[in-house]
Formats: C-alpha cells, sequence, structure tokens
C-alpha cells in the first residue's frame, strides 16, 4: 500500500549506515534487492548509509526508469572510487558521468566504431581485424604446454586488446612486450575493481581507512595514460592527415578535438581510454562463458558441431558464420543471462515518479536486472544452463524482450556489437581447435560478468581434425 507520503516503502534505517547491514545477507546486493521487494513490493526506497536510493524489481518498472522517463533518470552516483579513476572527475567516463551535451557528443563520435551495423563497412572491418587477432592469438597459444593446465586469461586479454588496439587506433601489440601486458593487467584490476561493491561508496567517512586503496586506482589511471600517449597517440598524430576520411576511431576523435569548439583534449583521451578498456570486459566474459560451458560437456559438443558443420574444419570461422552458428550465439546470451552483470546505477537529475511514487532528485536507483535474469516469473528452470532456451522451434535466435543484458534506453550499453562479434570469434576458434575442460572447481560469483585478475586455469587438448 502506497504510504501517505507517496514515498515507495521500504526498510526502516539504522543511524549511520542506514540499511547496508541488509546487503550483506545475501552473496549479491541484487538477490538481498529481490528479498527486500518480496517485502516491501516491487518498487521500494533503501537508505544506503547516508544516500537514498530506490530499487525497482520487475521488468514494467525498470522500462518506466530506463526508457519511458529515461531522461529523468540520466545521472550516475557519485562515488569517490569512481573519481579516482577518472583523473579526479567521474564525469571524464563515459559510463560514470551524468547525462549532459557533451556525453551525447562523445557518444555519436564513438556510434559509427563501437556499434558497427551488420551491413556496414565497419562490420566488415571488425570481422578483418578479430580474424587477424585471433591467427595471431592462436600461434602464441600453441607455444604452451598442454600437458599443463593453461593460465588462458592473460592470453585471451592480450587477443582482446590487440582487437581493440588494432581496430580503434590501427596498432597492435606484441604479446611478449612487457610494457603491453603491464597495461593490459591494469586495465583488467580496474574492471575487476569497478565490479566490486565498497562500504565506502555510501559511506565516504571511511576515506582515510582506503586512502592507501584510493591513491592505487590513481595510480592505475595514469600508468594507463602514459601508455596510451606514448604508443599509440603521439604516433597516431603525426600520421594523421586531416584531408582524408578518418582512418579509425582514433582519428575521428583527433578530427573531431579541432572542429567541435566544446571537446577538449583530455575529452578525447579519456574517450579513448575508456573505449580500449572495453576490451576487459570481453575477455572477462570469454572466460566467464568457458567456466560455464566446459561443465557442460553436451554444450561443447554442439558447439563444435556447429562450428565444424560451417566451416567444414578447413578454415577459422569468422562473424559472417554467425548467422548459420545459433547454438554458439544463444551459449553466449545463456552466458550472459547467468552471469547478470548489474546495471551501473542510474540517478534521478530532478524530482519525479515511478509508479506514482515520489522519487527526489538525487536518488540513486538500482535496477534490479538479476531478477529479469534469474527469476522465476521470467524464465523456466533458471537456475539451469541452457542456451537452448534462446532458440525458437525452427532454431532461429530469440531473445524475450525482458531480457536486457546491455540494459536499453539512452544510457544503454555502448560496446554491445563489439562484445558480440569479438567474443564470438574467440569462443568460436578456440572451440573449433582444441578440447577444454576444467583443471579446478569453477565457482563464479553470480550477478557479476568479471572473474578475478589472477583466476582458474583450463585445460586445453589440441584436437586432431
Ligand atoms: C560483457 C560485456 C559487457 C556488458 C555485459 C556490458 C553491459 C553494460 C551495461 C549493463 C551498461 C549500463 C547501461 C545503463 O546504465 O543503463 C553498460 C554501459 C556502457 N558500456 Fe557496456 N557492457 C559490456 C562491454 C562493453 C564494451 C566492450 C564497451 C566499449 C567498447 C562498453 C561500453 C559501455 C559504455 C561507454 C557504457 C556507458 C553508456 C552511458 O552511460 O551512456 N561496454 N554496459
Amino acid at each position: 500500500r502506497k504510504q501517505d507520503t507517496n514515498l515507495p516503502p521500504g526498510p526502516k534505517p539504522w543511524p549511520v549506515i542506514g540499511s547496508l547491514h541488509l546487503l550483506g545477507e545475501h552473496e549479491t546486493p541484487f538477490q538481498a534487492f529481490t528479498s527486500l521487494s518480496k517485502v516491501y513490493g516491487d518498487v521500494f526506497s533503501i537508505t544506503l548509509g547516508t544516500s537514498k536510493c530506490v530499487v525497482v524489481n520487475n521488468f514494467n518498472l525498470i522500462k518506466e526508469v530506463l526508457i519511458t522517463k529515461g531522461a529523468d533518470f540520466g545521472g550516475r552516483p557519485d562515488f569517490i572510487r569512481f573519481h579516482k579513476l577518472f583523473g579526479g572527475d567521474r564525469n571524464n567516463s563515459l559510463a560514470l558521468c551524468d547525462w549532459s551535451s557533451l556525453q551525447k557528443t562523445r557518444r555519436s563520435i564513438a556510434r559509427t566504431y563501437c556499434s558497427p551495423r551488420f551491413t556496414s563497412l565497419q562490420y566488415d572491418h571488425v570481422n578483418a581485424v578479430g580474424c587477424k587477432e585471433v591467427s595471431v592469438f592462436l600461434v602464441e597459444l600453441k607455444k604452451k604446454d598442454f600437458s599443463q593446465p593453461i593460465e588462458l586469461k592473460p592470453m585471451i586479454l592480450a587477443a582482446c586488446a590487440n582487437m581493440f588496439t588494432q581496430y580503434m587506433c590501427s596498432t597492435s601489440f606484441n604479446y611478449d612486450d612487457s610494457d603491453f601486458k603491464k597495461v593490459v593487467r591494469t586495465f583488467d584490476e580496474i574492471f575487476w575493481e569497478i565490479n566490486q561493491g565498497y562500504a565506502v561508496d555510501f559511506l565516504p567517512w571511511l576515506l582515510p581507512i582506503y586512502k592507501g586503496h584510493m591513491e592505487k586506482l590513481s595510480s592505475w589511471a595514469s600508468d594507463i595514460r602514459k601508455f596510451i600517449l606514448a604508443r599509440i597517440i603521439d604516433e597516431h598524430r603525426l600520421s594523421l592527415d586531416h584531408n582524408l576520411p578518418p582512418r579509425d576511431f582514433t582519428d575521428a576523435l583527433l578530427m573531431h578535438l579541432d572542429e567541435d569548439p566544446n571537446l577538449n583534449w583530455q575529452h578525447i583521451i579519456f574517450e579513448l581510454e575508456d573505449f580500449l578498456g572495453g576490451h576487459s570486459a570481453i575477455g572477462n566474459l570469454v572466460m566467464i562463458t568457458l567456466a560455464c560451458v566446459v561443465k557442460h560437456k553436451e554444450v561443447v559438443k554442439r558447439i563444435q558441431q556447429e562450428v565444424e558443420s560451417v566451416t567444414g574444419g578447413k578454415r577459422l570461422p569468422t562473424l559472417f558464420d554467425k548467422a548459420s552458428m545459433p547454438y554458439t550465439e544463444a551459449t553466449i546470451w545463456e552466458t550472459l543471462r547467468t552471469a547478470s552483470s548489474p546495471i551501473v546505477p542510474h540517478v534521478a537529475t530532478l524530482n519525479t515518479e515511478i509508479d506514482g511514487y515520489t522519487i527526489e532528485k538525487g536518488t540513486v536507483i538500482f535496477v534490479n536486472n538479476y531478477e529479469l535474469n534469474v527469476g522465476e516469473d521470467y524464465w523456466d528452470e533458471p537456475e539451469k544452463f541452457k542456451p537452448e532456451r534462446f532458440l525458437s522451434p525452427n532454431g532461429n535466435v530469440v531473445k524475450p524482450a525482458h531480457f536486457i543484458p546491455f540494459s536499453t534506453g539512452k544510457r544503454t550499453c555502448i560496446g554491445q556489437r563489439l562484445v558480440q562479434s569479438f567474443s564470438f570469434i574467440l569462443l568460436t576458434t578456440l572451440f573449433q581447435e582444441y578440447d577444454i575442460e576444467p583443471a579446478c572447481d569453477l565457482k563464479l560469483r553470480p550477478g557479476c560478468v568479471a572473474v578475478p585478475p589472477d583466476c582458474f586455469k583450463l585445460k586445453l587438448t589440441p584436437r586432431n581434425k
């Protein structure tokens, strides 16, 4: 029942910590949100530290926040960690900034390169880059000793990083290059970091305790900056020809810098760093997909059959095989469903409403997509890993409307086409070339699309074709 104040109902906060303790009662905060929604309803308030928050828990309300009233909820929370990672100001970041006309410009520059349409020249380019870099990756992988479990993550990340630098900056790096290895690791540390929740996000007075941690975040950001300037931008700038169309995303950014008075050098560099950092998300998704798939021998078998029926075992798979490999594509969707990457919290930028309840300006909005991904109201046997749930009776890939792993609305993920493209090329190639088995327990953290920088190894056996 709606309360007289018309604020959404919710647990009564304790002094100082609010209701933070309630989130600790489950493995993930999203499971806690689901169980609180059973008590307080599908939209409820919760005070975390001193922050006023509201959680929305069903698809209709989530659409209201992300689409119908998307313009009212375009802000992001003001966590200190976010500032530290982006040169002292989270508005330098594309994912953690508040909505602004600058953000609109940045998204539109990125769109051509990071969201290439299926029939575009850019898509051909994504394919060419993906295939070239996966071949280099295979050569490196063949050097490994297959009698031992293999630490695959650094290699997968290096392959993804090269796909990104080649595609966005027309340059790639040697797997033995120690500066490159270090920067790939640093990006991965940041990705893991961004996927953690910390009490200090809501209790800023804990900051002194986190001083060392915050300094580490700032130093990661400055190491990345040095590498990108010295190894990518400096050369690119020297060879830029303003009379020709942009060769790549880096050219497009540099050209915009000269043409658009609202963009400055910092914006350009941060945007490039931000997008290059996207490779970590893909590397982690590939690792998570492997962890999910190798536990299910029948899934591995079906992927291998599919890739062989398409390539005849005579060539490596390409992006243009994707349409003929629905089961493999469905496997990636099923991984995204079960991993359930959280949607970055939104913030109300004005006084507004959700489902008739008052939402005050500045309220942090958590979108409980965990419920959309694993709730019994939405899926049959949600706890099971079943790629075929994404296949129609005639074998085409179908995604239910409530399945929004990349979110929806004005702040939807810009990198989703690159995710689908590069992860497909890497996974299909790996399964074509190797039988892959677990080498240890592969427990994954629910509600998280990241695995720790030092994670599980896998047993690889080259396949006799
Ligand atoms: C496993 C891979 C990925 C997943 C599951 C994922 C998912 C998401 C989600 C859920 C959001 C939040 C949208 C919202 O707040 O409503 C987001 C935002 C974003 N993603 Fe991704 N993403 C992935 C990879 C990437 C990659 C590879 C890139 C870049 C190439 C990227 C770029 C962005 C950007 C820039 C935003 C912020 C958009 C904005 O706030 O305006 N993502 N992503």
